[in-house]
């Protein structure tokens, strides 16, 4: 009807804005089609500005699903909070102005995005408060390994849970890539040995060993912060003090006793299958160990010198912070306490247990570790 009511020219204008609309919608169309497209879909300053950011409560959770968001580089919600749980503090570098942080950067997200979750290659086995978190956070910096941050304990209390459900907590590699894991509480457990040489006998295995004495009283010290109400440390190390008899019942003890451990585990690996790591050159010399912790892995020498400083306040090297970033570069507050106040002649006493084992260890492994 209306249009029966309008002019002849006013159809002519009608008609001629419709045909003007058209055409601007089929030019606007395939100017999206031929440009936009190919420029702002893979934009990726655009991209990230879509990632949430990863300090906002519910980012954590979507981050892990954004492949987009994984892909440039931003850590998924597993990592952060594996690494949080895993009691470290160490962060790797989101970014740095030097090469070797560009080519982890690179390697990571290009593994998270074209990697598969695989068994691992290699296991830091222990020892408990050897050393062994920063081994893992030191060696994780290098761009050719990636490493889970939380101790899966596996081979211990997961076993039952299956290889499958294992790999499936691993983060993504390149087939370049080594999968690392760490589990201190491996070395003692009696089954881990057979446990790992038949997920494969091609297992690399690192144990970080410490003087056994400090490493009790390490121990101790962090079960004190736990339960403040446990015996003193003289009370539970001795059957009978005076007699000299330790109470090698105790875990805190029996621990350090490393011969009797590593015998188990040359029954199901070759001694060259095994690295061991001085827990005090760890704290003295960390490039030094990691430069053989390198070459045991076949990985290229890049973690060197320059990537540590020595904090004193801490009293323990640290990661350099790279330029872009803030976040704290030293291990967590768990590592690196200040121990409970031991009597010199419970040390001696303790010393003098242990040196028997120590050098048959030394003389196993090839090794003198100077704890006598
Ligand atoms: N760089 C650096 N920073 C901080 N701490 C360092 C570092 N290198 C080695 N250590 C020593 O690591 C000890 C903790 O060992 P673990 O990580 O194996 O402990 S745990 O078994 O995972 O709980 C921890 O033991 P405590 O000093 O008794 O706390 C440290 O002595």
């Amino acid at each position: 009807m209306a249009h029966r009511l309008l002019s002849p020219a006013n159809k002519f204008s009608a008609r001629f804005a419709f045909i003007c609309t058209l055409s601007l919608s089929c030019t606007y169309l395939c100017y999206s089609v031929l440009f936009c497209r190919s420029t702002v879909m893979t934009n990726q300053g655009y991209e990230g500005k879509r990632c949430p950011p990863k300090n906002h409560a519910g980012a954590k959770k979507l981050l892990g699903k954004l492949e987009v968001c994984a892909s440039l580089g931003v850590r998924t919600a597993l990592d952060e909070s594996a690494v949080r749980r895993g009691t470290a503090d160490l962060r790797e570098p989101a970014s740095s102005g030097s090469h070797w942080a560009a080519t982890r950067l690179t390697n990571v997200s290009t593994a998270q995005k074209y990697g598969n979750k695989k068994l691992p290659n290699a296991l830091i086995v222990g020892v408990k408060k050897g050393g062994t978190r920063a081994v893992l956070e030191f060696i994780r910096i290098h761009p050719d390994v990636r490493a889970l941050g939380t101790e899966p304990h596996f081979f211990d209390r997961n076993y039952e849970r299956g290889l499958d459900w294992y790999r499936g907590l691993m983060p993504r590699t390149l087939d370049s890539q080594i999968t690392l894991e760490k589990t201190p509480s491996y070395f003692v457990t009696r089954e881990a040995p057979r446990r790992i040489s038949s997920m494969s006998h091609e297992t690399k295995l690192i144990v970080v060993v410490r003087n056994p004495v400090t490493r009790a009283i390490s121990d101790y010290t962090q079960t004190l912060t736990k339960k403040p109400d446990i015996p003193t440390f003289e009370e539970l190390a001795f059957k009978n003090r005076s007699l000299g008899l330790v109470d090698t019942s105790w875990n805190a003890i029996r621990i350090g006793m490393y011969i009797l451990h590593l015998e188990n585990w040359l029954q199901y690996f070759r001694l060259s299958q095994i690295h061991f790591v001085s827990g005090e050159r760890l704290i003295t010399d960390p490039a030094g160990e990691m430069s053989r912790v390198q070459d045991f892995l076949g990985l290229k020498r890049i973690i060197s010198d320059k990537h540590f400083y020595f904090n004193r306040t801490k009293g323990f090297p640290c990661l350099k912070k790279p330029e872009s970033s803030s976040h704290p570069r030293c291990l967590g507050k768990s590592k690196g306490r200040t121990h409970v106040q031991i009597e010199q002649e419970v040390i001696d006493q303790l010393q003098e247990f242990y040196r028997p084992f120590n050098i048959k260890f030394y003389e196993t492994v090839g090794q003198d570790f100077k704890w006598d």
